[in-house]
């Protein structure tokens, strides 16, 4: 039987202080791999998996996101038993306190990385917003999937959108990124604190508590929620944070069997931006203290990313672009965090401290 769901508060942003030392997607080779549709029983691989764990978190997002990933691993090799094992990180136990101040993101990925190390597990299902940028070298992410909308929802009883909210109306949002975005563009509008997971945090804007709330639009969907997105909010006023929308599938290094297996299920697309993203991210330290956002789409052949930094109050916004070639997804975010920094950026980060 399953644990109860846990309320999982994640914090958009976070990287905190503990994050290991270096690794990442960075150094994976940008392969060829089918798209989705062209998804067939796998008879290639020399070794077909006989029976695959998948470590997970039990917020009703990540369960969602492990049974999706079971549902195309059952797909692809019908003879393979795959299973859940759920997990309560100390990152979901921990609700009175910033995540940043206790080790951020990690927090959400120790105890799966853990059961990896001790052979409980065989892979572990990520949101890529919540991986922190560094992983330590016996892991690797080999797999990143095609990416669902990866833009912010406006969420509302009452507004369309926030050029529809009135001047001291309150928007409800705990990322220092949404944040510091509808102050620069909506200076009138008040934003408040807003935790919990999912489900509490619309339950808090159905109480009357806010006139809005800001969320990413993947996770409503996932769990069946659309009917709640009034308005996809476009990158033009609110920039996605790295990797919002994506999935990505952690295994130990040594593991290159796993790898294989999972090889199908990643797109090369989606891997591109998000390592530009990610890039970008890690290159000014992101973590939850910084309001910072990444996102970067396919344009006509190439990678076109945008990034910004702020300051919270939304008084000092950087904002810079580029395109770049898919294959040096990795260069483009590091170029773009350079220019960022050039412009201001060092300065709104030596004023967060
Ligand atoms: N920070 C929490 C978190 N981590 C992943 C998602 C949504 C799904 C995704 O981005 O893949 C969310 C919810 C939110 O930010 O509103």
């Amino acid at each position: 039987m399953r644990a109860k769901f846990r309320a999982a508060p994640v914090c958009a942003e976070c990287v905190g202080p503990n994050a290991e030392p270096a690794y990442l997607p960075q150094s994976r080779r940008f392969i060829e791999s089918p798209s989705d549709e062209s998804i067939k029983v796998n008879t290639t691989q020399a070794a077909q998996p006989e029976r695959i764990v998948i470590a997970t978190r039990e917020s009703r997002l990540a369960l969602w996101q492990a049974e999706h990933v079971k549902a195309r691993l059952e797909k692809l090799y019908p003879a393979c038993k795959v299973e859940l094992l759920g997990m309560t990180t100390r990152g979901d136990q921990i609700l009175d306190r910033p995540l940043a101040k206790v080790g951020g993101k990690g927090l959400f990925v120790k105890e799966l990385e853990t059961a990896l190390l001790d052979g409980r597990a065989d892979i572990a299902v990520h949101s890529m917003k919540d991986v922190p940028m560094m992983l330590a070298d016996e892991f690797a992410l080999p797999c990143i999937s095609a990416r669902e909308v990866p833009l912010d929802a406006f969420v509302s009883n009452r507004y369309e959108s926030l050029a529809d909210m009135p001047p001291g109306a309150v928007v409800g949002t705990s990322s220092l990124r949404r944040e510091s975005q509808v102050h620069a563009n909506y200076p009138y509008l008040a934003v408040t604190s807003l935790r919990g997971n999912l489900d509490t945090r619309l339950r808090k804007l159905d109480e009357g508590q806010y006139d809005a709330i800001i969320l990413a639009a993947a996770g409503l969907k996932r769990l069946g929620l659309s009917d709640r997105i009034r308005s996809e909010m476009p990158a033009e006023v609110s920039l996605p944070s790295a990797g919002q929308g994506a999935l990505g599938i952690e295994c130990l290094s040594a593991r290159e069997d796993i790898a294989a297996w999972l090889a199908p299920l990643h797109d090369n697309e989606t891997a591109a931006c998000v390592i530009a993203e990610r890039a970008v991210s890690r290159a000014l330290g992101g973590s939850c203290e910084v309001p910072l956002g990444a996102y970067a789409i396919m344009r006509e052949g190439k990678l076109w990313l945008r990034g910004f930094v702020a300051l919270p109050d939304g008084s000092r916004f950087v904002r810079v672009e580029r395109e770049g070639a898919p294959e040096n997804a990795e260069a483009l975010g590091l170029a773009l965090a350079a220019e960022l920094r050039e412009r201001g950026a060092d300065e709104i980060l030596a004023a967060l401290g």
